[in-house]
């Protein structure tokens, strides 16, 4: 049955190339009009299961459904689905609004329904002052933009984006990926992103897809993936966590009533300031063998006298110590989290 929840649904995609599986009995579901980020290492397989989903890859074993209807062997261009790569691919001998207007002139759209489309379009990517430029005269972000909007005018069912914003610089990348969350929600499309950047995908996303050696190691919200990883290669891959065995907890003096299985430390959970209630905290002691201030945060390590390295991250504002001092910070014990 068709809901909302499983607009898009893929069930038992497998894929190979030259007897190398890729892609491992992948199922997942997404929600329409949602945001849902792809993000994995480098070769997990997310260009692969886009492409799976747009109708270019030739062979695979699985079932793919969009909007109730099977597209599974459906030609590209019958699936409704846009896709926008890394590169802006745009036509450079066609202006900003030709290129915008490229879609619906294939097909064959009344010229002032056309005019409206992109003159529309061009006001939400906020680019009607250069409708009459041609590519090579914009910005890489606005070349961006401008691939984002001639695909958002077919106004396909499902918009696919591989990795669009990989190459702007990095205030251009936060700015491109705002707006395309606000046209995401502005025009109710269900977009899947495809990222190696857990930072991006974390902003912008309803929902994170991660992927580890074609398999799909979680999916969930941002927070939940975040606070709660149920593998360990979510929780390594994600956040920065330190990830300790029962008995380094116990080593530490942060003893679980669980004697085995691997826990998670948020960094920002160690307290470097001594909270005014020690009560359900416990300190840990330690060297202070790296620092990195990163604007207004400051990432550290403790070397403990046990030989753990502890990795902590606190605000730059009222920090009280430096590269090799000892100190003690403070962590509440209910906030370790068992991984699974
Ligand atoms: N056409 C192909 N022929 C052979 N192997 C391929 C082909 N396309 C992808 N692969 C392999 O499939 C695996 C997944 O590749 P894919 O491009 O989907 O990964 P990815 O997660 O998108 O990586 P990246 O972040 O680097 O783009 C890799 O091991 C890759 O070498």
């Amino acid at each position: 049955m068709v809901n909302t929840d499983n607009f898009l649904s893929v069930s038992h995609l497998n894929i190979s190339f030259n007897g190398n599986t890729v892609i491992k009995d992948l199922s997942f579901n997404i929600k329409k009009g949602t945001l849902t980020s792809f993000l994995g290492p480098s070769g997990s397989g997310k260009t692969t299961v886009l492409r799976a989903i747009a109708g270019l890859n030739q062979a695979f074993a699985g079932q793919i459904t969009l909007d109730g209807q099977d597209i599974t062997n459906l030609a590209p261009n019958q699936r409704n689905i846009g896709m926008i790569f890394q590169s802006y691919a745009l036509f450079p001998n066609l202006t900003v609004f030709d290129n915008i207007a490229y879609g619906l002139r294939v097909q064959k759209k009344p010229k002032t329904e056309i005019e409206k489309a992109v003159t529309d379009m061009l006001a939400i990517i906020g680019l009607t002052d250069r409708r009459d430029y041609y590519p090579a005269n914009l910005s890489g972000g606005q070349r961006q933009r401008v691939a984002i909007a001639r695909s958002m005018v077919l106004e396909p069912k499902l918009l696919l984006l591989d990795e669009p914003l990989s190459a702007l610089d990095a205030k251009t990348r936060v700015e491109l990926r705002n707006q395309i969350k606000r046209y995401q929600q502005e025009l109710g499309i269900t977009m899947i992103f495809v990222t190696h950047d857990q930072t991006e995908a974390m902003a912008i996303s309803d929902d994170v897809l991660i992927m580890s050696l074609g398999e799909l190691e979680q999916q969930g919200s941002a927070m939940e993936i975040y606070t709660n990883p149920k593998t360990m290669f979510v929780a390594d891959f994600i956040g920065n966590h330190n990830v300790l065995a029962a008995t380094d907890l116990a080593m530490l003096g942060l003893g679980t009533d669980q004697p085995d299985g691997q826990y998670i430390i948020r960094p920002e959970l160690l307290e470097h300031v001594m909270p005014a209630n020690l009560n359900g905290y416990a300190p840990i002691e330690g060297q202070v063998v790296e620092m990195a201030v990163l604007g207004n945060r400051i990432e550290y390590s403790l070397k403990t006298a046990t030989g753990h390295v502890v990795k902590a991250e606190c605000m730059n504002q009222n920090i009280n110590f430096t590269l090799n001092d000892e100190i003690k910070v403070y962590l509440k014990v209910a906030e370790i989290k068992k991984v699974g």
